[in-house]
């Protein structure tokens, strides 16, 4: 069975592999089978921005280096890696209002050069459960918290968020569906939690209304990558 080349945009596979030769033999495989590949910090760190020119020519590429520092420390670090062009890059929005500005700013200014990326502020980490945030100080249940935040990040310059897809709908409803629901802590049934604490299946995380679903671990550490990915374009084609 064919997949809608809508569905296929929608999945982001997490080069999450130790070496860029790794990164790029797993992106090829995937190519046509995925709509976007995230070059995370690890790989980034290795690697560096030629790498991610690299990946580029395999396909879009989302840069997920989650930014957290003081406004002119982002502004800047933000404005060293805008000429990469990456479709997508990240910040925590617990960095505050101030630095979400600040890192908005630069990506306005990018897109005023003709650049195409959007910000995605990350909201709670989908490793993150109730108790995890009681032991950092809060009190807040993780998708209340999400929500605050992605109003925040909305209100501060963000294209979207990064948020599990238990939260995508009401973050929808509050944000409008133009502003991006991002979510990753995706397993197809059967498939272990591992670090992940709010997971969703992708039929599920489709009708909950994400925009895109991160899947990392479920594509790249199967067997057989393409055939996982292709099981998981059928679910969300499903959905
Ligand atoms: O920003 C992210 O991409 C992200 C945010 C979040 O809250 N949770 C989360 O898992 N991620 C990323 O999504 C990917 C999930 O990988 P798997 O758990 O292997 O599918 C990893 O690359 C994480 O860095």
């Amino acid at each position: 069975m064919t997949v809608a080349q809508s569905i296929i945009d929608r999945l982001v596979v997490a080069l999450d592999v130790p070496t860029g030769a790794e990164a790029l033999a797993l992106a090829r495989t995937l190519s046509g089978r995925a709509g976007m590949f995230k070059v995370g910090l690890e790989l980034f760190c290795a690697e560096g921005p030629a790498f991610v020119r690299e990946v580029q020519k395999a396909g879009p590429v989302f840069l997920d280096l989650k930014l957290h520092d003081i406004p002119n420390t982002v502004h800047r670090a933000m404005e060293a890696l805008l000429p990469m062009n990456p479709s997508l890059v990240t910040i925590h929005t617990q960095g505050g209002p101030a630095m979400i500005e600040a890192a908005a700013q630069a990506v306005k200014a990018h897109r005023q050069r003709g650049g195409r990326t959007q910000l995605l502020g990350v909201t709670v980490l989908t490793s993150l459960d109730r108790e995890a945030l009681a032991r950092l100080g809060s009190t807040a249940e993780p998708g209340d918290l999400a929500l605050h935040l992605a109003r925040l990040a909305k209100a501060c310059g963000c294209d979207g968020v990064v948020c599990s897809a238990h939260e995508a709908a009401s973050v929808r409803d509050a944000c409008g569906a133009p502003f991006h629901r991002l979510t990753p802590g995706i397993r197809p049934g059967g498939v272990a939690t591992q670090d992940q604490a709010r997971v969703v299946t992708p039929a599920q995380a489709l009708r909950e209304g994400a925009t895109w679903l991160v899947v990392g671990r479920p594509i790249t550490q199967a067997p057989d990558p393409a055939a996982a990915a292709q099981g998981i374009l059928l679910e969300m084609a499903g959905a």
